[in-house]
């Protein structure tokens, strides 16, 4: 109890941490919650389930309990179901204030969520594309007021990646005072660290523990070199094996795409395997259904995108498993990081093919230390290899079958009609915008090659001069 009142935190949110078996502050707690408190903005980069959702949520729930009014925090996050975790969060230790609280995430109803946001709730938990269409269309509620903007997984949500927040920032930036605090938390902030400070203005304190390697010690981090034609045959192999040895054991399994996640449930399914899949391309309801039956261990395996990467806790988590050799370190940071969370141990096993190795080598370079050999008895995968391989084939002719690819259009139309956009207006703007970045780097590549032409020239003219001389 008295590590969190040294930091300057009311006894009340100490005893609710109490509740939730917190009891000591973890390193990214202890080191950023008193410049919060103070009223400085606060990078903090630690490494994943390492805590630092309390970190943002106890000081502001502090601060609130000061002055109660809505709206007075809004927090971004990336993705749907991290915003589902964070409100609980916020919910169970904000209890005592009777904490209202509002998610704002795409997939779900737009009419009941305006209504929520008019209500004036504490505090707003959105991710940023439907935010930004709550402002834009209606005026039934005021962010002016926000004494608090968090950015969790800040690195992704100003990354300019597949989804690229940057249009819905702009809008949600305008729409929040300019004088508040401003809190940035990743486990892999430092390789944006300047956008980020550009959104961060108030004397920014920013804390990064202190370890080199990036990864939580607990994690046992291994790889599997396999050739590509055999990945399925090792990964129900392994399976088979962890289920064999660990009754209670949950796993993750990351896969590239969607129609891989969805190819891989179906053929884990075949086998027997407690699986469900969670991606982009299922309705709202169904991702929520699946994360849920997942973290209640009814199913003991869950086989997900990228879009389960980052943030998720679940302690039940002893294995992750990448199906594909993740094409970014700091893709490979948050995916092992869904094991080995709060001091508990995990394992990671990556299977590698040949033409993955480079990846590998940059991995082990960004987290400051080697993955080892995961041991496997070649003979036993040999022995179900064709079952295997017979079984995805056959999965992956039902799924021909169904209009999965079809449905990947037409979700994507969809999404963009419901966001209030013309799918044929976007296709067209998406494709000028490549055709503008073509013509960015083709002029930045021809001043390079003019100034390095021009340097290359003033060389050969001095040399001529002194050789003259
Ligand atoms: N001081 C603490 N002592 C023990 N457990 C804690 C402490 N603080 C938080 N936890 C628990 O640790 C788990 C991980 O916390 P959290 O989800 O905030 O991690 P994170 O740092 O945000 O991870 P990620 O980078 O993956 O998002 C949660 O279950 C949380 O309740």
């Amino acid at each position: 109890m008295d590590g969190f009142m040294k930091l300057g935190l009311s006894r009340w949110l100490i005893e609710q941490c109490m509740q939730m078996g917190i009891r000591k502050p973890s390193p990214v707690q202890e080191n950023c919650i008193p410049p919060i408190l103070e009223g400085r903005d606060c990078m903090g980069c630690a490494k994943t389930g390492s805590g630092k959702t309390a970190a943002f949520v106890l000081p502001i729930l502090q601060k609130l309990s000061e002055d109660p009014y809505g709206i007075f925090c809004l927090v971004l996050t990336p993705t749907r179901e991290l915003a589902y975790q964070i409100a609980e969060q916020f919910r169970v230790l904000g209890k005592p204030l009777g904490l209202k609280d509002c998610i704002i995430v795409g997939g779900m109803d737009m009419v009941s969520q305006a209504l929520e946001l008019s209500k004036k709730p504490h505090v707003v938990i959105a991710t940023p594309g439907r935010l930004a269409d709550h402002i834009r269309s209606s005026n039934t509620f005021s962010m002016k007021r926000i004494k608090f903007l968090v950015m969790d997984e800040a690195d992704r949500l100003l990354e300019q990646g597949c989804t690229d927040f940057t249009e819905e920032l702009q809008v949600i930036l305008g729409a929040i005072p300019a004088k508040r605090q401003t809190l940035l938390f990743s486990a892999t902030l430092t390789d944006t660290l300047q956008e980020l400070k550009s959104v961060a203005m108030n004397k920014p304190f920013f804390w990064e523990s202190t370890s080199e390697v990036k990864t939580v010690e607990q994690l046992d981090q291994k790889y599997l070199l396999v050739p590509e034609k055999v990945k399925d045959a090792y990964l129900v192999h392994l399976i088979q094996k962890f289920q064999d040895e660990h009754e209670d054991w949950s796993i993750i399994i990351f896969t590239s795409t969607c129609k891989d996640c969805q190819i891989l449930n179906m053929m884990l399914r075949r086998f027997n395997f407690p699986s469900i899949a969670l991606h982009s391309m299922m309705k709202q309801k169904e991702r929520f259904a699946a994360l849920g039956r997942f973290k209640s261990s009814f199913y003991k395996i869950l086989i997900a995108t990228d879009l389960a990467s980052r943030g998720l806790d679940i302690p039940t988590v002893q294995v992750v498993i990448n199906h594909n050799t993740p094409g970014l370190p700091k893709i490979y940071i948050h995916r092992v990081g869904r094991t080995a969370r709060a001091g508990r141990s995990g394992l990671a096993i990556t299977l590698v093919t040949q033409y993955d190795i480079h990846l590998v080598h940059s991995i082990e370079e960004q987290i400051k230390m080697k993955l080892i050999e995961y041991a496997v008895k070649e003979s036993e995968v040999l022995n179900i290899l064709t079952q295997v391989n017979v079984t995805r084939r056959a999965c992956e002719i039902k799924l021909e079958g169904t209009d999965f690819d079809e449905k990947k259009e037409i979700n994507k139309r969809k999404q963009l009609i419901l966001e209030g956009k013309d799918p044929d207006l976007e296709a067209k703007r998406k494709a000028e915008l490549e055709k503008l970045k073509k013509q960015k780097k083709k002029f930045k590549e021809h001043i390079r090659d003019a100034i390095r032409k021009e340097k290359d020239d003033q060389i050969r003219r001095k040399q001529k001069k002194k050789q003259q001389e």
